[in-house]
């Protein structure tokens, strides 16, 4: 594709040297650099795209776009903008032919519910006969081939490649996580939107955000980017709810389980193998356990009502579908317990996975296994040990994912939240899979085992080095089942 098609579209730019030539691809990382590629130097929170030009030119780019005064070899072709960051979306998408112009996007952002809501609306829409694409913390789906995920919301030009391979393969919808970094790093730059899905806002991920209020603002620059074609759902029931909307272009829709809203969801019935709800003002059973999953339907049902399809067909494909992988899936123990395998690795979501459990559990206990991700929001690591402890008869503190910092730390700040009286039902144990032996060990018929916070993660991350780890194998392996 020509160079001046692909910025034809950033303004303003100051170009050297020739535009008319032919680009084969463009990158961020100097190191995946091809020949003909066009390198866009970025710069970034541990080191700037600048300081590789050389190495990409070694590579064989034939032209970079920056934002910054850089030498440059001769015979490069240099684009000069005044935010690189902000013009590698429109770059990306142009390369990529401009895919959201050609499926149906539809985004969800929020502190939690976001993976569950775009992958019960994902398997929906295929159960319904459309091709999908999705893009998630568990997984990327084009159709039904996996492509790996390395971020909830990858860089701009892996975004939009997957956005043309879906396009390719000829998917109608795509369903996307937006994460507060991916919006604030334009990550979904270039991106037409039909519709925005807002979940939550609790506290999470202020190591990067710094305060709440920049989280939150992050989160409503998603709606703001909004066209008035598109429509945008959102928590009334959440104090945030309406201030995602209030500069938004879009058709605003609200769901709620407890004011007036327009769209309303009830609990009927509960087990721990599903949920009887009142959606609309209709029956239906799901697959789905908690309170916090009643609203997280509630909003796929919006969408899906928004994208056209009949209520009747909505929730009759609902209540066909299976909870997301590492989201509140049971596992019974042949001994009369069980084990709830949870995602739960903030406050809020513990407080909304506990909620779930008291509220099916019968005569039984709740013995609660969480830890903390290493290099992730530090002050929430006492306060989730507080929100274990109040809401649970037992809790275990151990490892999640330590990453570059020592798990003994990281379970030291968790212990740092609690009072002598919650000392008293916890116990730390460092290594996971001792943490959930024991926790077998201590159950007894009718206990609940919550063992939260990795969910669907198939690895433990320890300096750098993704060990295998599943939480669904240690259970039943300590179970005894396999
Ligand atoms: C904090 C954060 O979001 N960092 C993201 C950011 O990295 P950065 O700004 O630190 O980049 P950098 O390492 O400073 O490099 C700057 C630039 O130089 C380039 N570079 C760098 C080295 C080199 O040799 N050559 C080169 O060209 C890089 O490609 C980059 O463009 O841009 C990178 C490229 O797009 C991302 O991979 C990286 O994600 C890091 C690995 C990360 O862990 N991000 C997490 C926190 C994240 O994004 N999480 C969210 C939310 C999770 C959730 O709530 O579910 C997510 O969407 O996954
Ligand atoms: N609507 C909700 N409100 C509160 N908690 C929720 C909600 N939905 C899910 N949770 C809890 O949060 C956890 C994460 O859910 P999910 O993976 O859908 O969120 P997410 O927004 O994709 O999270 P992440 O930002 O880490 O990708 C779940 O395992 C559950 O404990
Ligand atoms: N078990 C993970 C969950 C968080 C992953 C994701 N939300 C992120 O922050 O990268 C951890 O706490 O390490
Ligand atoms: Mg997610």
């Amino acid at each position: 594709m020509k160079l001046s098609t692909i910025i034809g579209n950033l303004q303003p730019k100051v170009i050297t040297g020739d535009a008319e030539i032919d680009i084969t691809g463009v990158n961020i990382d100097s190191r995946q650099v091809k020949p003909g590629n066009l390198f866009i130097a970025v710069k970034g929170t541990v080191s700037n795209g600048h300081q590789y030009i050389a190495k990409a030119v070694e590579l064989g780019a034939a032209a970079v776009l920056v934002c910054e005064d850089v030498e440059v070899p001769q015979g490069i072709t240099v684009v000069r903008v005044d935010d690189t960051e902000d013009a590698t979306g429109k770059v990306a998408t142009a390369f990529y032919g401009n895919p959201t112009e050609h499926i149906r996007l539809i985004g969800v952002t929020g502190t939690n519910g976001k993976t569950t809501i775009a992958t019960v609306l994902y398997n929906m829409f295929r159960a319904m006969g459309h091709k999908c694409g999705l893009i998630s913390t568990v997984c990327n789906y084009i159709e039904d081939r996996e492509v790996p995920a390395s971020h909830t919301t990858p860089d701009p030009v892996t975004l939009n490649r997957l956005l043309a391979e879906m396009v390719k393969e000829g998917c109608e919808y795509a369903f996307m996580e937006c994460s507060s970094h991916a919006i604030q790093q334009k990550r979904i730059g270039g991106l037409k939107f039909v519709g925005g899905i807002f979940t939550n806002l609790t506290r999470d991920h202020l190591d990067y955000h710094k305060t709440f209020e920049n989280y939150r603002d992050a989160k409503k620059a998603f709606f703001d980017g909004l066209d008035k074609s598109a429509f945008a759902i959102t928590n009334a029931d959440d104090k945030n709810g309406m201030i995602m909307v209030q500069n938004c272009a879009a058709k605003v829709l609200t769901y709620s389980t407890r004011t007036a809203a327009d769209l309303k969801g009830k609990i009927v019935e509960e087990s721990i193998e599903g949920m009887l709800l009142d959606i609309d003002g209709q029956e239906v059973s799901v697959r789905f356990v908690g309170r916090f999953n009643v609203y997280n339907l509630l909003a796929v049902y919006g969408a899906a009502v928004m994208l056209g399809k009949e209520k009747e067909e909505v929730l009759r494909v609902l209540s066909s579908l299976h909870p997301v992988n590492g989201r509140f899936e049971a596992i019974r123990s042949p001994k009369g317990f069980s084990a709830v395998v949870d995602y739960a690795h903030t406050p809020d979501a513990l407080v909304n996975v506990l909620q779930a459990i008291n509220d099916i559990k019968k005569q039984g206990r709740v013995i609660t296994v969480c830890g903390a991700g290493g290099n992730r929001d530090k002050g929430k690591r006492p306060i989730m040990a507080q929100e274990a402890a109040k809401n649970s008869d037992r809790v275990i503190i151990t490892s999640d994912n330590p990453r570059f910092e020592n798990p003994q730390d990281i379970i030291n700040d968790m212990l740092a939240g609690l009072d002598e009286e919650m000392m008293q039902k916890t116990i730390s144990i460092t290594d996971r899979r001792e943490a959930i032996r024991a926790a077998v060990m201590m159950a007894q018929p009718g206990d609940i085992i919550l063992v939260a916070g990795k969910g669907h993660e198939p690895y433990q991350e320890i300096e750098g080095v993704k060990h295998h780890f599943d939480d669904h194998e240690e259970i039943k392996k300590a179970f005894g089942i396999d």
